[in-house]
This record gives C-alpha cells, structure tokens and sequence, in this order.
C-alpha cells in the first residue's frame, strides 16, 4: 500500500460544538459565547487527519447549500484538496453540546441524493485512481449499500468502510478494512459485546464477512485488530478527554497512515491508538497537534485479549 487515500463522505457535515457551562435544563435557554463549526462528516476527517500526518488524503462526496459551500471553503483553508459531487439538497450541519455533566451529539439525517449523482461520484473516484478509498459515515437519504459496493469494485484500489453494523453485513465488494465500534459490533453479529473478549469474537465473526482486518474502536477500552493471523487489543493512551467525537476517525486514520508508513498491522494499530488519543483531547472535529504522535506510539501497550 502506499500513501495515497481519497476518502469518500456520502453524507458530510458542518460540525457545530456548543460548549455550555450549567447542565442542560428543560425549559431554561442555555447560552454561551463558546461555539466551533468543523468541516466534518467521518471521510472528511479522515482527510483532516491524514493531511496532517503526512499522508496523501483528498475527499470527495456529496456537497450542496450553504453548509456544503463552509466544508468547502474551510477544506482549502487546512489544504485538504477536495473534489465534491454538487448536489440540489443542502448538506445538513451536526450539533454537539458539551455540557459539565454529558457530551451530546444530534445528528441530521442528511440530504436526499439521486442516482446521477451516485454515478458521478463513481466516476470521480474513477478518475482519481488512488491505492486506497475510505468510504465512511452514513449514507444520504435515496443511496444504499449498493453505492458503496459500487465504488469497490470500480478499481484496483483497497477500500476501508466506516458504516453503521447493518450496513456493514449487507455489503457485497472485498473490503481491506472495516472500523466498528462496540455497538456496531453487536448490531453486525448479534454477539455480546460487553467485555474485551467478546467484542474480539464479534470482530472475528464480522471478518469473515469480507473484510481483510476489522479495527474495533473500544472507547475507553482502547481498540481491537482481527485479522486471519491475528487478535490485538490495544487499551486506550492517556489523554485529557474533551470530548470523544472523531475518535474513531482518528483510530482509522492513524491505523492506514502507519500502513502507508510500512509499519505493521500492530505497530499501525498502536499508532491509531495514539492518534485517537490526541483527538479526544481538542473539541469537535478540529485537527489537534500532531507532533510526536509517531513516537507516542512507542507507549501503547498491546496483548491478545
Ligand atoms: O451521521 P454519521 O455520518 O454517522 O456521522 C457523522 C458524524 O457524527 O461523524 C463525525 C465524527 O465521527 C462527525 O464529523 C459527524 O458529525
């Protein structure tokens, strides 16, 4: 593999991160001067991160309305080249309020997208060519599953899915790498999920759908790689948590930016573990400090669970 990933945001959005000082009370208006928009949408972070680490990431997508007009402009800001589809509906924007006492996160379902649309975006991903495509997030109203097999198998390219559990078994295509979290394990296999253990044989069972490594995100229990030769859990790094949103985005990007690297399957695993671990640590979607994150790594401990 080399470093060359486009990664592809179906359904992206404006990231809005309210931070309030009192607990949410019904009734009583919450006000704060503490605001944040990110280009987000899970792709497009993806993108964020692995331009920041060095690693080749454009996007591309759907984009349309205001909120598609902000993702595109503060893309350019960051140097993250973008390449979107236009859509006529208006790409949705997701809030998330961080409160003393939670972290809530309410996400739009997003835009209605055609089927010309879909096609173009085959064909864009086409014409790219890269060595390896993320698909992630959800899908716009109007797309399915089929779309995302569709890009798969329009190329040589290795593709990484970033879906929602039952979309994961539906898909068809070979897959390098899928990236659950605890909840989706259960949703793809039906399996508990409640210790480490059975979240690795919930990954093993989701392998054998097609995919050639599953990366569990873990929260706070770390992360989990499967793959036919081997069972790694990596526990979580230190880190002053912000909030979690991204997280599982930064484990992807930091597992395919060690696998651009030539590090191995665990030492990429570890490096996800550390790049995740910076992420918590800043708010929203923002693109925290990188530096010494490569050698961070260096501290995250791995066992078979
Ligand atoms: O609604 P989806 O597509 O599942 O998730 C979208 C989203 O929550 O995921 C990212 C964090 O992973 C955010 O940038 C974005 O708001």
């Amino acid at each position: 593999m080399t470093d060359d990933v486009l990664t592809v945001t179906m359904n992206p959005a404006v990231d809005h991160t309210l931070r309030i000082d009192e607990p949410l009370t019904s009734g009583a208006v919450a006000r704060t001067d503490d605001a944040q928009f990110d280009a987000g949408g899970k792709g497009i972070n993806v993108s964020k991160y692995l331009t920041a680490l060095d690693v080749s990431a454009p996007a591309t997508g759907f984009l349309g309305g205001p909120f598609g007009r902000m993702i595109r402009t503060q893309l350019d800001d960051d140097g993250v080249p973008g390449e979107f589809v236009e859509i006529p509906d208006r790409t949705r924007l997701n809030t998330t309020v961080l409160s003393p006492d939670a972290e809530y996160k309410i996400n739009h379902d997003g835009p209605t997208v055609g089927d010309d649309a879909v096609s173009n975006l085959v064909e864009r991903v086409a014409a790219n060519d890269p060595d390896t495509v993320v698909v992630a997030g959800s899908l716009p109203v109007g797309v399915t599953t089929d779309a995302v097999d569709r890009i798969a198998r329009a190329g040589e390219w290795d593709t990484a899915v970033d879906m929602s559990g039952s979309f994961l078994t539906d898909l068809d295509a070979e897959y390098l790498v899928c990236k659950p979290n605890r909840e989706e394990l259960h949703e793809a296999t039906g399996l508990p999920v409640d210790t480490v253990s059975e979240c690795a044989a919930a990954a093993d069972e989701l392998r054998t759908c097609g995919f050639r490594y599953v990366v569990a995100s873990l929260g706070p229990d770390g992360a989990l790689l499967v793959s036919e030769s081997e069972t790694t859990h990596a526990p979580a790094a230190d880190a002053d948590v912000v909030d979690t949103v991204g997280a599982g985005d930064a484990l992807l990007s930091g597992f395919l930016a060690g696998l651009a690297r030539g590090e191995s399957e665990t030492v990429a695993l570890r490096t996800g573990v550390a790049v995740a671990a910076r992420v918590v640590a800043v708010s929203g979607t923002r693109v925290p400090d990188f530096d010494g994150v490569f050698d961070a790594r260096d501290a995250v401990d791995v066992s078979s669970p």
